[in-house]
């Protein structure tokens, strides 16, 4: 009977191996290889350095990273990866990939990576800057270009720009002959004239001055602070220590701008109630007030986002402008001879009887080719503001998770030796006769960025940068003071700046006193 049995059992079993094992195991093993083709098929993350375990590369970041992450594309290629502690980042830096970025996949990529303390320092990321693409973004953006940020807005408060820069002319010609320290006055200059803007028609006198200077050192730190790397950002499950102490300063300035605006908002409240509110009482505050109040806009324009667009004006205006302007003083120090040919042309355009106006801006193309070579070779943001995919892309081949950092190096590319004949060299005249403008259409010259977050400024920086350069040339003669060295270093950051800031002396150049009033 048990020979029999065992027999019975064994059939059974290998009858069952037959009928379920081997499909199942073949099916198994199909499913396996489909799986591994898939994955071997599906673009695989771009090359990059391995890095530390936990950390990734962040022990080996170079405080200038622009520079930096230049040098990494020579081993890596023009897309590579680095792993910045749980983040990943990508490095962009050819025009193609950049152009797949920022054109092809516009809107996947006009979404940005909010650093801890951008939250904090604009209303919870409630501005322009870091809004995530959509509804209010556009509510906001529109506002600001067409609303404020337009031709004709910006024609209509010309006066204010003027008044700033003759102040500015005024204080330069009582310290002819001796060292002023440039960005610093570019800076109060640009300053004066986005808060003249924003709420100009609400103080006046020495409370515009003494808020000016409260402001400079506040925009500075701002700046540095959201271009510092932070652990927080890094290990998002750390954020809540705010190990390096960045988010708890950022709170303190943002209080301090945040009260200014409130007594702002106060004493124009209080104006328009009064009945003073008349044509040259007006300012961007008052038309944001309005828009607050008007129930039926949708997405409505809180609170919140004035003052968050009020930070966008500040922080987004000034250190940008002026640092550019600066930058392109001491290139033009540099070299005489381009400081010869601005002045010349300003001396055929405007004359020497008449003061510079923003309307001789257009006839002078030599100046604004300055002003392009000088965006070309010292690009404000370096590496843009980051932006972040909302869902897995490919780039160039290769995968981009959604959620990551991209950098564009929008610096890399303007100096790129396959495009431009001598990179480093500064020479104007490249841009004289050439195809080149800032638009965004072409990704081989892209200061302002491109796409959908191309910088909403560009009107009034363009105005402010040839307005104010053709201004001090014209009024001025420049040189750096005896036994100092011009320096042209760049230090990085969110807004990228002159390492040593620039010296120079102005000498007057107009014979009429009256000119310099
Ligand atoms: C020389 C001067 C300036 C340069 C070179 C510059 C450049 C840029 C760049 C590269 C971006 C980022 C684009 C991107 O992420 O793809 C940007 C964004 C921005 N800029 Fe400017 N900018 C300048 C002046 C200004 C001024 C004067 C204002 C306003 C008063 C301004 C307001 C903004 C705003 C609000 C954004 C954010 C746009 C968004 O995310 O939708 N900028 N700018």
């Amino acid at each position: 009977m048990a020979p029999i049995s065992s027999f019975l059992l064994n059939l059974i079993t290998y009858s069952n191996v037959l009928t379920y094992l081997l499909p199942a195991l073949a099916a198994f093993f199909a499913i396996f290889w489909l799986y591994t083709k898939s994955k071997t098929n599906s673009p695989q993350l771009p090359p990059g350095p391995v890095g530390l375990p936990l950390l990734g590369s962040l022990p080996f970041l170079d405080p200038e990273l622009h520079s930096y992450f230049a040098t990494l594309a020579q081993t890596y290629g023009p897309i590579y990866k680095l792993r910045l502690g749980s983040k990943l980042g990508i490095v962009i830096s050819s025009p193609s990939l950049a152009s797949e970025v920022l054109k092809a996949n516009d809107i996947t990529f006009a979404n940005r990576d909010v650093p801890d303390v951008a939250r904090s320092a604009a209303y919870g990321g409630k501005d322009i800057v870091w809004t995530p693409y959509g509804p209010e973004w556009r509510m906001l953006r529109k506002v600001c270009v067409i609303k404020m940020l337009s031709n004709t807005t910006l024609d209509s408060f010309y006066s204010l720009r003027r008044r700033e820069l003759r102040e500015t002319v005024g204080f330069l010609y009582s310290r002819a002959g001796s060292a002023v320290n440039f960005g610093e006055q570019m800076f109060l200059t640009i300053l004066n004239v986005i808060t003249s803007m924003m709420w100009g028609g609400t103080i006046k006198g020495e409370q515009r001055t003494s808020l000016g200077a409260e402001f400079r050192q506040k925009v500075s730190e701002m700046t540095e602070l959201l271009g510092k790397p932070n652990l927080s950002d890094f290990f998002p499950r750390l954020a809540r220590l705010d190990l390096q102490g960045l988010q708890k300063k950022m709170e303190v300035l943002a209080k301090n701008f945040d009260r200014i605006f409130d007594s702002m908002i106060d004493r124009r409240i209080k104006i328009d109630k009064e009945g003073e509110g008349g044509e040259e009482n007006k300012d961007f505050l008052q038309f944001l007030l309005k828009l607050k109040d008007e129930e039926d806009a949708k997405p409505p324009l809180t609170m919140l986002h004035l003052k968050a667009l009020l930070m966008d004006m500040i922080v987004g205006g000034t250190d940008t402008s002026s640092n550019s302007i600066e930058f392109a003083m001491a290139e033009i120090l540099n070299k005489p001879e381009v400081m010869r040919k601005v002045q010349r042309e300003l001396d055929e355009v405007v004359g020497k009887d008449t003061i510079v106006e923003e309307s001789h801006i257009h006839k002078l193309p030599y100046l604004y080719a300055v002003m392009k070579e000088n965006l070309r070779l010292h690009p404000a943001l370096p590496l843009l503001v980051p932006h972040c995919p909302s869902e897995t892309c490919t780039i160039g081949g290769y995968a981009v998770p959604k959620g990551c950092r991209v950098f564009v190096n929008v610096w890399a590319v303007h100096r790129d030796p396959s495009i431009w004949e001598n990179p480093s060299e500064f020479n104007p005249e490249r841009f004289l006769d050439s195809k080149w403008d800032y638009s965004g259409n072409d990704l081989n010259y892209f200061p302002f960025g491109s796409g959908r977050r191309i910088c909403a400024g560009i009107a009034m920086a363009e105005r402010m940068f040839m307005y104010s350069l053709a201004t001090l040339l014209h009024s001025f003669d420049w040189e750096v003071p005896q036994g100092k060295k011009l320096d042209l270093t760049e230090k990085f950051g969110i807004v990228m700046k002159l390492k040593n800031p620039l010296v120079a002396i102005p000498t007057t150049k107009l014979s009429d006193p009256a000119m310099y009033a």
